[in-house]
């Protein structure tokens, strides 16, 4: 299978890093297309993929092509490729709050194959939490075929689309909320003298550690934070200076910023 991507900045770069890692496609099976020199060498250089300046060049030699560009963008690319589209062509579409309908009407409302996908960056490690809501248009095994291609990177499910605001905020911008902690983790390790490598190391262990106890037990977060809370310990400490700072509703209201700014970003 071909596998195309228009625009390859960081997001399409890091899925192209997943598929390649898992074994879905080698480098030169994926066709990606930018027109900057800067987004060509620089999947040239993390990838390994050969890029295009020509975005037919995607449409002439893949099925499955990823529209990886920013939202803004969406309307010029699709109006430069829209009269070339076949049955063939499944396209994916990543972009904040870029729907279904538009994305429909910019094609010039034709029966175009549409999946509205939102990715994370940790695809790049195999790590993804993708969703994806497909169109009329899309066939089962369509569908089929573009969650294998989503899996090649993560986990990921059929979402309906009114939630995907909610997965934006959530999963899609989530990694750096969470590299934000990792990194205020980290620096709290340095103020009590832990060399900053080994404070980033002992960080991320933990939030990878406390994630995959959440995975894997099935257990409430709140269930798993009492088990590390000893009566008048230090966690509690912790907990009590956390929650007179507000962390759980700056997480909230953060998260939910994200989600009415992916609303407020309708093409
Ligand atoms: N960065 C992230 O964590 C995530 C991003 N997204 C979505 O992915 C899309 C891309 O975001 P990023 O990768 O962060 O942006 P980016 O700016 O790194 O990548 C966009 C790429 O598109 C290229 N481009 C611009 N005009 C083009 C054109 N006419 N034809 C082909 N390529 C063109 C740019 O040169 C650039 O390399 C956005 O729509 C964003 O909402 C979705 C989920 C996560
Ligand atoms: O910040 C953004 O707009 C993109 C969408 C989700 C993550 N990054």
């Amino acid at each position: 299978m071909r596998i195309g991507f228009i625009g390859t900045g960081v997001m399409a770069n890091a899925m192209m890093g997943g598929i390649i890692s898992a074994g879905v496609c080698k480098p030169e099976d994926i066709v990606g297309a930018d027109p900057t020199e800067f987004g060509r060498n620089k999947t040239k250089e993390q990838n390994g993929v050969e890029v295009t300046d020509n975005n037919l060049d995607v449409l002439e030699k893949c099925d499955y092509i990823f529209l990886t560009v920013k939202p803004q963008y969406y309307a010029p690319v699709i109006e430069g490729i829209k009269d070339h589209v076949k049955d063939n062509h499944v396209f994916i579409s990543i972009g904040a709050g870029v729907t279904l309908d538009y994305l429909g009407k910019a094609f010039g409302d034709k029966s175009v194959k549409l999946v509205r996908v939102m990715p994370n960056t940790p695809a790049q490690v195999g790590e993804g939490m993708s969703a994806a809501c497909p169109n009329e248009f899309v066939s089962e095994e369509e569908t089929k075929t573009t969650l294998s291609i989503l899996a090649a990177f993560g986990k990921a499910e059929i979402i309906p689309e009114n939630l995907f605001d909610v997965v934006t905020g959530v999963s899609g911008s989530g990694p750096a909320y969470v590299f934000l902690f990792i990194e205020a983790l980290a620096d709290a390790a340095v103020v009590g003298g832990m060399p900053r490598r080994q404070a980033y190391e002992f960080a991320a262990q933990t939030v990878y550690g406390a994630a995959k106890m959440v995975m894997e037990t099935g257990k409430h977060p709140g269930e798993l934070k009492d088990m590390v809370c000893s009566p008048a310990g230090t966690t509690i400490a912790a907990v009590r200076t956390l929650e007179a700072n507000n962390f759980r509703s700056a997480v909230i209201e953060g998260a939910n910023a994200a989600t009415e700014k992916s609303a407020a970003m309708r093409g």
